[in-house]
């Protein structure tokens, strides 16, 4: 079949549709699209635009455009001619205009000069060359409103000049212009394959409508309708969302090791020589390896004068019980000690800094008295206490908001004040040996490091420097296994009871108190959630007055 013979079959309506608008906004791409069925690729469609005019003669030479040119529309058997046109505005496009029965007007909507020329210079065009043909306005390239503009960008380079986002049109600037020009309205995309159809279906039925008005005894237009609403576009799914959880710091080593000295999850602050020097640590690690730890970390620091006296009491009592007790333990070792004493700080004659001596700090049985309730430090928030009657190496203790230095927000913390001999170092690896179970044996103060140990009452780190000292550091590996043994049974203790818990799970069945520092030295998640940028990791604590265990902890929940 040729062209000639659609021509002449009866009820078969050839309509000549031609298509306009600038340069390189789609117009050959849409034909191409309805007349030869060409779907794209991605990097075809990307590629430079080059000038183009699809040839009108195709339909002579091609069977399969032929073919694909025939169509029915609202019962209406018809030949769709279409005749694509240069962009160019200066060029004599009268030929194509000649007899048409449609104009497809283009614009892209990824370019606003050329919506602006619809008006400027199209419409004017069409109505001076073809006044009574009807015309439909189509925006092309709707998939860019939503594509990655950077994307396409880097593809178009380096010919192609960039697409902003401001460039993008919305549906609503089309149909402004549409309404006032009174033409139908379209949006297409080769890309998304969306439109092609809607857009020469209905210039079809245009073309229709108009002729079944000249020529009114053709029985079969009566049922043409008029242009329909184009269906909403469904925009592609959006990728999902990339979840990005930070991967928590390396831990070095053994797992308590990674929180020693940090401010992180902090729950105490010691001051070391009248607050020159600041030691963080964890009250659930100290508390769970030395004694005097757990003490002091249950007082009662709102407690009224005449309670603490009492408490006090009874803890003389018990003190000199276990003093009797601790002095039968160290007799054995306190020789080996003694043999060093000399090699350590024996230097005399020398005049050095005042370091800490066995002996050089007041017990609280040479002071024999508590300071009275209005002497003692207090702390800002007025929840502390005196402690120099109550423990040697110990001045006070008080609740305050210290900045964390690692976020800078306020957090409530227990503020100890040290005895100002207490060296930061040698009480650093005291409390190291409080995390870990071990020490350091190559330190050169490893007899300040033992005073303070048996301040503390750290017995078995005591016994160890003992060990080094009578070179049998051997013996050592048996007592950091006996240091995790104990300390494994106070932490479930601590666990049951709650004892230090400073966050609270909000579960299904009820509430669990947990303890921040020893979720994030053994859990990775828990490292990411408490001192990463979830709002677990800075949720406020409330007022320190209402502090009291766990009651008032901050709350994580799971769903
Ligand atoms: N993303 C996207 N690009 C398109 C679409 N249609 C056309 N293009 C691209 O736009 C550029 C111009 O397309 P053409 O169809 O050649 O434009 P034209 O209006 O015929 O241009 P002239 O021949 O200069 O008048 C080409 O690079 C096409 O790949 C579309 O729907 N989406």
């Amino acid at each position: 079949m040729d062209i000639d013979t659609d021509y002449e079959r009866p009820n078969v309506e050839t309509i000549k549709c031609v298509v306009v608008g600038d340069n390189a906004v789609g117009k050959t791409r849409l034909i191409c699209a309805r007349a030869c069925n060409a779907t794209l690729t991605q990097y075809q469609l990307l590629a430079t635009h080059v000038p183009t005019v699809w040839a009108i003669d195709q339909y002579r030479v091609c069977q399969e455009v032929l073919e694909r040119s025939r169509d029915v529309v609202d019962e209406v058997s018809v030949s769709l001619r279409l005749w694509d046109t240069f962009g160019d505005h200066h060029k004599d496009r009268r030929f194509a205009y000649g007899r048409s029965d449609v104009v497809v007007l283009c614009f892209s909507l990824a370019n606003p000069n050329s919506l602006r020329h619809v008006r400027t210079m199209w419409y004017p065009e069409i109505k001076h060359f073809c006044p009574r043909t009807p015309i439909i306005l189509v925006g092309c390239q709707l998939d860019l409103r939503y594509a990655d503009l950077e994307a396409v960008n880097r593809a178009r380079r380096p010919l192609a000049k960039p697409i902003k986002p401001t460039d993008i049109l919305p549906p609503e600037r089309g149909h402004e212009v549409a309404k006032e020009l009174g033409i139908p309205y379209f949006e297409t995309s080769i890309v998304a394959q969306f439109g092609v159809k809607d857009v020469f279906d209905n210039a079809i039925r245009s073309a229709l409508i108009s002729r079944r008005h000249l020529q009114f005894w053709k029985s079969h237009l009566k049922r043409v309708q008029r242009p329909l609403l184009q269906a909403p576009f469904l925009p592609p799914r959006p990728p999902r969302p990339v979840v990005g959880i930070p991967d928590p710091p390396p831990i070095d080593g053994e797992a308590p090791d990674s929180l020693f000295c940090q401010s992180l999850c902090a729950d105490v602050l010691f001051l070391l020589q009248g607050g020159a020097t600041r030691v963080f640590a964890h009250k659930v690690y100290l508390a769970t390896s030395c004694s005097k730890f757990y003490d002091l970390f249950t007082l009662d620091l709102l407690a009224t004068e005449s309670d603490w006296e009492g408490e006090e009491r009874a803890v003389s009592g018990e003190e000199d019980e276990q003093s009797r007790r601790g002095a039968k333990e160290q007799a054995g070792r306190t020789k080996s000690l003694d043999i060093d004493k000399e090699g350590e700080g024996g230097a005399r004659g020398l005049k050095r800094p005042p370091i800490l001596q066995q002996g050089s700090l007041r017990t609280s049985k040479s002071d024999n008295a508590l300071p009275a309730r209005s002497q003692c430090p207090l702390g800002p928030l007025g929840a502390g206490r005196g402690l120099s009657g109550w423990e040697r190496g110990f001045l006070s203790v008080y609740l305050e908001h210290i900045a964390d230095p690692e976020t800078g927000r306020l957090r409530l913390m227990t503020v100890v004040s040290m005895d100002g001999l207490i060296q930061e170092e040698p009480f650093q690896a005291v409390l190291q040996y409080l995390y870990t179970g071990s020490l350091d044996e190559s330190r050169g103060d490893l007899m300040q490091v033992a005073t303070i140990a048996e301040l503390l009452e750290v017995f078995d780190l005591r016994m160890m420097v003992a060990n080094v000292l009578n070179r049998e550091s051997f013996m050592n590996q048996e007592i950091t296994k006996a240091f995790h043994v104990r300390r494994a049974n106070r932490i479930k203790e601590c666990l049951s009871k709650g004892t230090f818990a400073d966050v609270v799970f909000h579960l299904d069945d009820g509430y669990l108190p947990a303890h921040k520092p020893l979720l994030i030295s053994s859990c990775d998640w828990m490292a990411a959630m408490f001192r990463g940028s979830f709002m677990e990791s800075y949720i406020e604590e409330p007022h320190p007055l209402s502090f009291k265990q766990h009651s008032s902890s901050p709350i994580a929940i799971f769903g």
